[in-house]
């Protein structure tokens, strides 16, 4: 059932699947569009801007001013993939597990391609390799237009639409769409043209009802579309889906893959991978590629596979989904025909059942600019081995990739507005549509389209936006800081200047190193590996660096993390009748700040590292020798030599140090004694007695802005590696 504005399309309209098929026509030299569907659609409802699907609308639309883009045809040969065996119990193996098994096939412009198997027959890896995720361990070759897939190059034109949505939970649609606008498109677009550009993707994807929506309250429909739009912005020609489908009841499903064949049939080159579709939905795949234990059992069409089955024998019986019955092949259900279908695919290298080529736009297109996909391209083979070849491919396929549809090598600058359609849609004329705004695809080294400086900016914008938004944490912080600024300067109020109670207020000063350090790191250790999911998802489809991501991440956090102190501070203070000078309260409050900091540091750190669960219990695990060689619990004098280089790294030591320095150093006069003797009523005496009296309170600033700096670069270079580890 379609529908089209809410209004359902059914009954003798509409008899089959094929015919809510839709095409998007439009001539190049027009500026109108003319929408054409197949059979059993009113012609009022041609003039209908949108398409929705079971009342949520799934639009199609053409794009009129999004970059344009070019066809691009992926071929991959004999790609194998190891991995190390896992070690038997006091055994080193120098073993490897093959996780795929030098299969090949190509995968076509204007064609929805499902990679089918069972689980873990080898998909998701295939879709990662394919898509620049994974790199290490992979040999064979991937070829892009015919020309060897060049790394840089071809991670500004694809597109990762993960199996999970990562979003920020806290931005609405519309924030979400006009932060990856800014990120995405180049400088030549202005605001206004931007927000056309949103306004074009949420209409088409139908979700323009739901702008003003924050990512946290969408369905699970809703988000599989925004992660479309958002990444639709820049007009990839090549987008994967990771089971796409997961989690979507069946309606969403099919919105969801009628969808992906509208992009198809735009001229895009949409792989996906699918478990196990509905007859339904198995209807609107164009080409097939079925992996079974790592290897191809079939390639080719769709309507094909059932022929492609009984040729090798195995005969699926009438009224059998044939998606089911080769899934059922794939694990074995019917005997081990794994091995002949494996043979009878040539491991994907039989064209036999390939007949369809393409939509007629993208062949037309690709003619001009692809080499054949039998052809062997001397010395164009992107090999493989290790990872090591993939990152320094030439960089000549990225002008193979830049020529236009007619062959011209002429690609204008990135982010250059345009003002009429983009690659959704054939041309009358038949030729894929590639006019407006274009994407350079050739710009040098740098995959990112907006400067260093305009990632920072809209990543500080963004995250400063999603902390304020994140009201629970937030309100949390600030209240944690107030009720315990209050209960401390209630339990310790008016000590400050008591000889007496010179103990209690160094416990008082100890107390809030220890509540600023776990407020600190808690709150960045249980956020920063939340947002790192969606950090992956973006810089992976480069709309940034690490660096400024890092650099945004950081600054965005430093008002919170200098304010939340103050208010401590200011509260305790006062209440506990610390000196009343100015210098010294500037000086407390500058410890409490670089406390908080140092903390902050270490959460960035330990959140880079490792897993949330992980982080929890790495993170105050982490303090306790910190805290133990703070100075407070035991006398630092007193540590065995061989020990004591840990008090050195322990930055609650100077956080500590800097605070008593703050209250009792810098020759303050004697304390007042309300009782007949009062031991420490010097402060100097009192120092000397935690062994402070010859520490410097600027050598501790500097011991904690030196810490802060070099957690932080740490910090960073622990995401890195990270992010490299994982391809
Ligand atoms: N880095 C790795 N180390 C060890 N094994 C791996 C690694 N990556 C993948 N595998 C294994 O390779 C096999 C294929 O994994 P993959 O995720 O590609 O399967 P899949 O077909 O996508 O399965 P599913 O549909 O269940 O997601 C699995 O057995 C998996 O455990």
């Amino acid at each position: 059932m379609w529908a089209f504005r809410g209004k359902c399309v059914t009954g003798p309209k509409v008899k089959h699947q094929r015919d809510l098929r839709v095409k998007m026509v439009t001539s190049p030299k027009k500026t109108s569009q003319v929408v054409r569907f197949t059979e059993g659609v009113s012609a009022e409802e041609l003039t209908q801007p949108g398409l929705k699907t079971n009342g949520s609308s799934t639009g199609v639309r053409m794009f009129h001013r999004l970059p344009k883009s070019q066809p691009i045809k992926i071929e991959f040969d004999d790609l194998t993939y190891t991995v190390a065996a896992s070690r038997r119990r006091g055994q080193v193996t120098r073993e490897r597990k093959t996780i795929l098994d030098g299969v090949t096939g190509v995968f076509r412009p204007g064609q929805l391609t499902a990679i089918m198997g069972p689980s873990g027959a080898g998909k998701s890896t295939l879709l990662n390799i394919l898509a620049g995720y994974r790199v290490r361990n992979v040999e064979g070759s991937i070829r892009v237009n015919g020309t060897a897939r060049s790394l840089q190059t071809f991670r500004k034109i694809q597109a990762y639409i993960m199996q999970d949505d990562h979003l920020l939970p806290h931005l609405s649609v519309d924030e979400a769409m006009m932060a990856a606008a800014n990120l995405k498109l180049g400088p030549g677009f202005t605001h206004h043209g931007r927000r056309q550009v949103i306004d074009d993707v949420l209409e088409a994807l139908g979700l323009s009802s739901s702008r003003s929506t924050r990512c946290v309250r969408l369905s699970g429909g809703q988000k599989k579309r925004l992660s479309i739009a958002l990444e639709l912005l820049n007009n990839p020609p090549v987008m994967f889906f990771d089971e796409p489908t997961s989690g979507l009841d069946s309606n969403s499903c099919s919105s969801c893959v009628s969808l992906l064949k509208t992009l198809a049939e735009g001229g895009r080159t949409i792989i996906c991978t699918i478990h196990q579709p509905s007859s339904r939905l198995f209807q609107q795949f164009d080409q097939l590629y079925i992996l079974a234990r790592g290897s191809c059992i079939y390639r080719g069409t769709r309507p094909n596979l059932v022929p492609a089955l009984a040729a090798a024998g195995l005969h699926c019986p009438g009224f059998h989904n044939p998606a089911d019955f080769v899934m059922e092949a794939a694990s074995g259900e019917y005997g081990d025909w794994i091995t002949t279908l494996v043979a009878a695919s040539r491991n994907g290298k039989s064209t036999q059942w390939t007949a369809a080529d393409g939509s007629p736009a993208a062949r037309r297109s690709l003619q001009d600019t692809c080499h054949s996909t039998d052809e062997t391209q001397p010395g164009g083979t992107d090999s493989i081995s290790n990872g090591a070849a993939a990152a320094v491919a030439p960089s000549g396929a990225g002008s193979a990739l830049a020529e236009s549809a007619s062959g011209e090598p002429s690609v204008a600058a990135a982010g250059e507005p345009g003002s009429s359609s983009l690659l959704l849609g054939e041309a009358e004329t038949g030729a894929v549509v590639v006019s407006g705004a274009s994407q350079r695809l050739d710009a040098g080294r740098e995959p990112f389209t907006t400067s260093a400086t305009t990632q920072f900016c809209v990543l500080l914008k963004r995250t400063c936006r999603s902390i304020i938004r994140d009201r629970m944490l937030t309100m949390s912080r600030l209240a944690s800081h107030v009720l315990f600024g209050l209960m401390i300067g209630s339990l310790y109020l008016g000590i400050g200047n008591e000889a007496k109670s010179a103990y209690n207020n160094a416990a008082q000063l100890f107390f809030a190193v220890m509540f600023l350090l776990f407020g600190a790191l808690m709150s960045t250790i249980l956020t920063f590996p939340l947002e790192m999911s969606v950090m992956k998802k973006e810089y992976m489809n480069c709309w940034y660096s690490v660096k400024s991501y890092y650099l945004a991440k950081t600054v965005a956090d430093l008002p919170f993390q200098i304010v939340f102190p103050l208010i401590y501070d200011v509260i305790v203070y006062f209440m506990t009748s610390q000196p009343m000078e100015l210098d010294r309260f500037c000086m407390f409050c500058l410890m409490t700040i670089l406390t908080a900091l140092v903390a902050q540091s270490v959460g960035l750190v330990i959140g880079a590292f490792c897993d949330i669960q992980l982080a929890v219990f790495l993170g105050p695990i982490t303090m306790i020798p910190i805290i133990l060689f703070s100075g407070f619990f035991v006398n630092l004098s007193t540590v065995p030599v061989w020990l004591s280089w840990l008090s050195y790294l322990s930055y609650a030591r100077y956080s500590f140090e800097g605070l008593m320095l703050a209250v009792y150093g810098f020759d303050r006069e004697d304390m007042h004694c309300s009782v007949p003797f009062c031991h420490y009523r010097s402060p100097k005496k009192f120092l000397k007695e935690l062994d402070m009296l010859e520490s410097d309170y600027w050598t501790d600033v500097l011991a904690l802005s030196v810490m802060t700096v070099l957690l932080r670069l740490v910090g960073y270079f622990v995401l890195r590696y990270k992010l490299k580890l994982e391809r």
